[in-house]
C-alpha cells in the first residue's frame, strides 16, 4: 500500500528550510521513512514580502505565519514547522502545536567584526537590531549605545557590519547553529546579561487537531522537557498580553528541584526594567508562568505598558 505523502509547510528562508529539514530528518529516523515520503512546501508570508518597513509598524504577531496556517487549514499541507519564538500564544482552532523538537542553545550571540564581547564596545558605539527586546535590554545596560534598525537575513546583516553601518549586532545562537554560521558569533551572551525571548531556540510543529495519522507521527519526535519549558514560557507571555510593542524576555529551565522561570519586561526606550522569578514543580509549568506574569504586572506602574494608555 502506498504511504500517503507527508507535506511539510515552511517559509523559504534559509533558517526556515533548515528547520523543516531537521523536522523531516527526525520523522524519517523515528519511523524508518524514506525522504520520498515527504514533500517540503515553501510558502511566502506577508513578513517575507514586506522588507522596507520595521516589523513593528506592519502589525503584530502572525506576520510570518498566517499564510502557512491557511495552507494547513485548507489541507494544502499536513504539518507546519515554526520557530516558536515567532508564534502567537494561541493557534486558530482547529490548529494545535503539541510537538517540540529538543531545544537548541537559548542564548543570544554577540556578532561583531571588531569587538569580542558586548563589554568591549566603546562608549557611543552603534549597534543594529530589529528586536524591541534586544534594543531595550541594550539601552538599559548601556545607555551610551546608539541602536539602529537592522532587518534582513543573516547574510544581509553581516554585510551591513562589514560596510560599517553598525559595530555589532545580535542574533540567536540557535539560528546561527542551524545555518552553520556559528563562526560569526564572537561570544554567547549569558541569560543573566540578556534574557532571551520566550521560546527562543525552539522548533514547534503545528497540525490539525483531528489529524490522527499526523498526531501519531509527531508524538514520537516530541521532546517532553522542551514541551514543559515552552508551556511555562507561553503561559507567562499570554498572561502578559504580549504585543509586538512590548519588550518581553522569559526563560524556563528544568533543575534538580523542578522548573525555574525568569522573566523581564522593559520600557521600549530601555529606561526601566522589571524582573522576576518563580520556582516550583514542573507539572505546574503553566501556573508558574502565569504567576510570574502576575507578579510583574503588579509591579508595573500604570503607564508601563504603553498600549494600555
Ligand atoms: N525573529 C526571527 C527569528 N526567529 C527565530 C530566530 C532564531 C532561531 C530561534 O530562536 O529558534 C530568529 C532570528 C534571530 O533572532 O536571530
Amino acid at each position: 500500500m502506498a504511504q500517503e505523502l507527508i507535506r511539510i509547510g515552511t517559509r523559504g528562508s534559509a533558517l526556515a528550510l533548515a528547520q523543516a529539514h531537521e523536522t523531516r530528518d527526525r520523522l524519517m529516523a523515528a519511523h524508518g521513512l524514506p525522504a520520498e515520503a515527504f514533500e517540503i512546501v515553501v510558502i511566502s508570508t506577508t513578513g517575507d514580502r514586506v522588507t522596507d518597513r520595521a516589523l513593528k509598524d506592519i502589525g503584530g504577531k502572525g506576520l510570518f505565519t498566517r499564510e502557512i496556517e491557511d495552507a494547513l487549514l485548507d489541507g494544502g499541507i499536513d504539518i507546519a514547522v515554526h520557530s516558536m519564538k515567532d508564534m502567537p500564544v494561541l493557534q486558530p482552532d482547529p490548529l494545535v502545536i503539541d510537538c517540540f523538537l529538543p531545544r537548541e542553545d537559548v542564548r543570544d550571540a554577540f556578532v561583531s567584526p571588531a569587538y569580542a564581547a558586548l563589554s568591549e564596545l566603546p562608549a557611543g558605539a552603534v549597534v543594529g537590531t530589529s528586536s524591541l527586546r534586544r534594543r531595550a535590554q541594550l539601552i538599559w545596560r548601556r545607555p551610551d549605545l546608539r541602536v539602529v534598525e537592522f532587518r534582513g537575513n543573516v547574510q544581509t546583516r553581516l554585510r551591513k557590519l562589514d560596510d560599517g553601518v553598525a559595530a555589532a549586532t545580535f542574533l540567536a545562537m540557535a539560528g546561527l547553529r542551524r545555518l552553520g554560521r556559528l563562526d560569526v558569533a564572537r561570544s554567547a551572551i549569558p541569560p543573566e546579561e540578556m534574557l532571551p525571548a520566550v521560546a527562543q531556540g525552539c522548533i514547534g510543529v503545528e497540525r490539525r487537531r483531528d489529524d490522527a495519522r499526523i498526531a501519531g507521527l509527531l508524538a514520537a519526535i516530541n521532546d517532553a522537557p522542551t514541551a514543559t519549558r515552552i508551556r511555562a514560557e507561553r503561559a507567562y507571555l499570554a498572561a502578559l498580553d504580549g504585543s509586538c510593542q512590548t519588550p518581553i524576555a522569559g526563560l524556563a529551565e528544568l533543575t534538580d528541584f523542578g522548573l525555574r522561570i525568569r522573566g523581564e519586561i522593559l520600557r521600549p526606550d530601555g529606561s526601566a526594567v522589571l524582573t522576576g522569578e518563580r520556582n516550583g514543580p514542573a507539572d505546574q509549568a503553566e501556573t508558574l508562568g502565569r504567576d510570574l506574569a502576575d507578579e510583574l504586572l503588579t509591579l508595573a506602574p500604570a503607564d508601563f505598558f504603553t498600549w494600555r494608555g
